[in-house]
């Protein structure tokens, strides 16, 4: 079983939890509240600001040009594609919030920040590997089994679509092979930095499908 083989089966009910979810049910139905996708394209568009850089510093710690390149390209991508998709539905749907980060959105942007800046090169990838494998397996699930016509189709066919497929199968590999080369307590804090995000995946439909704002 390779490394990634074995993170999946450890947050299989975390994902399981995902795909139940009402918020991923309801979009895959065509279903979901226009206010819970809107709520979550703006607070996606704040969050992508931050994945992106933390890609690009994580890349920064990588072994080879090649490496460093990727994960560039990524943050690259995070901003060009993810949000230019986004900036489509904000002109469709007139989505005009101000209110910033909700609590799901700070609490992963600022995981995923302090993880790339402060953690092992390997501790850093295997926390940025959920917010690539899982949506390409939602986007995948939904895909396949959606109601059509669905107004999200856009979103849908963006993260089953294979130019994401092909960045997901790269970070795979990536993963992998850092885990091959670490030592067992790197690769049990891999482990754990997996498994957080994962949670914060599950956290982040969740803030969107309460449209959650801060108690106080
Ligand atoms: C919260 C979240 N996680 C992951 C992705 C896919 N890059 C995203 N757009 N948003």
């Amino acid at each position: 079983m390779t490394f990634t083989q074995y993170l999946w089966q450890e947050a299989t009910p975390i994902f399981e939890k995902i795909r139940a979810h009402p918020f991923n049910q309801e979009l895959r139905q065509g279903t979901l509240p226009t206010d819970a996708f809107t709520f979550y394209i703006y607070q996606d568009s704040l969050y992508l600001a931050d994945f992106a850089r933390a890609l690009a510093v994580a890349g920064t710690r990588a072994a080879t040009s090649q490496e460093l390149l990727d994960f560039l390209q990524f943050a690259q991508n995070a901003i060009l594609v993810e949000r230019a998709l986004h900036e489509s539905y904000f002109d469709e749907y007139r989505i005009s919030y101000t209110s910033g980060k909700a609590p799901g959105c700070f609490a992963y942007t600022n995981y995923l920040l302090a993880v790339s800046t402060l953690e092992s090169y390997e501790v850093a990838v295997a926390a940025l590997l959920p917010c690539f494998w899982i949506y390409k397996e939602i986007g995948d699930y939904i895909y396949a089994h959606q109601t059509t016509p669905n107004p999200y189709q856009n979103w849908i066919s963006t993260y089953a679509g294979e130019e994401f497929g092909e960045a997901v199968r790269k970070v795979l590999g990536i993963c992998d092979r850092l885990a091959e080369q670490a030592s067992e307590s790197t690769r049990q804090r891999m482990r754990e930095a997996y498994l957080t995000s994962s949670r914060l995946e599950y956290l982040f439909w969740d803030s969107a499908y309460r449209r959650e704002a801060w108690p106080v």
